[in-house]
């Protein structure tokens, strides 16, 4: 397991090779082992923020660190999660979660112990041995998610991971991603669309402006943990904090 790292963003301009920014001027400061969420508009550079943290797009200008160094694509303590789930269809959920550690050297008993705890984790015993083609969207997302956290990476770059979900089966993934993340110390930066997602998983929601400048607003998410997606959906504080961030994400596309 790593340690994990703070992220630090510092007057970030990405262009693209455009005449005009993409972002301009983007601060981001996330501390070591702290979940972040990332909302706003269609556009407003979510996807090329994490982009540039994972080192996949470069920086016309500005400071990024991840732990203190520059990013670098490949890096080993970085774990990326996108919403359509990367599953190799020829190997079963064991297959799949195991992959991730046999690339990182982990030793055959080793490797079937932790798939088997992760597995277990996201409530797929049972599926263990079932290959991707038989799962539903749902199972394919916590197998990913059992993978991903099974390798005890140090940052989780997670870019709408669970948009194609319906909302149940969403909020079952929240309280397996927190159960997941709770144990492993891991930074999480979140991107995501869905507010109640974001209030559920997240310490802090921060609100991109429209006008790709970055973080415009942020809204602290004091609700106690471990929490329980199902519970909060009955915890008046966390519809006020809804309504916040609802506000926020106006005024952020105006
Ligand atoms: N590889 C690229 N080349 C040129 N322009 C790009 C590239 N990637 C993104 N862009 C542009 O950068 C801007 C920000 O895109 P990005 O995907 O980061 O936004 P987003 O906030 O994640 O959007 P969404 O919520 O729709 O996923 C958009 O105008 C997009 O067209």
């Amino acid at each position: 397991m790593n340690a994990s790292l703070d992220i630090s963003v510092r007057g970030l301009d990405v262009n693209f090779g455009q005449a005009r920014n993409v972002l301009t001027g983007v601060e981001l400061a996330v501390r070591r082992g702290e979940f972040v969420a990332l909302i706003g508009a269609s556009g407003c550079g979510k996807t090329t923020l994490l982009n540039v943290i994972a080192g996949l797009v470069p920086v016309a200008a500005g400071t990024v660190t991840i732990g203190g160094a520059p990013p670098v694509a490949g890096r080993g303590d970085i774990c990326y999660v996108l919403a359509r789930d990367a599953l190799l269809p020829w190997r079963t959920v064991t297959g799949n979660v195991e992959y991730g550690l046999e690339l990182s050297g982990v030793g055959r008993e080793e490797r079937a112990r932790r798939a088997a705890t992760y597995i277990d984790k996201v409530g797929l015993a049972a599926a263990r041995d079932l290959y991707p083609s038989r799962l539903s969207q749902g199972m394919r997302q916590r197998a990913s998610l059992a993978r991903a956290f099974a390798v005890g990476r140090s940052v989780y770059l997670m870019d709408e991971p669970f948009s194609a979900l319906d909302s149940q089966t969403k909020l079952t993934l929240h309280d397996q991603l927190l159960g997941l993340w709770e144990t492993s110390g891991a930074t999480v930066v979140f991107v995501t669309h869905d507010i109640g997602e974001a209030i559920t998983l997240a310490d802090r929601v921060l609100v991109m402006s429209k006008k790709g400048i970055g973080v415009v607003d942020e809204i602290h998410v004091d609700l106690a943990r471990p929490r329980s997606a199902e519970a909060l959906q009955a915890d008046e504080r966390y519809h006020d904090l809804y309504r916040r961030t609802w506000t926020a994400l106006k005024a952020s596309a105006q």
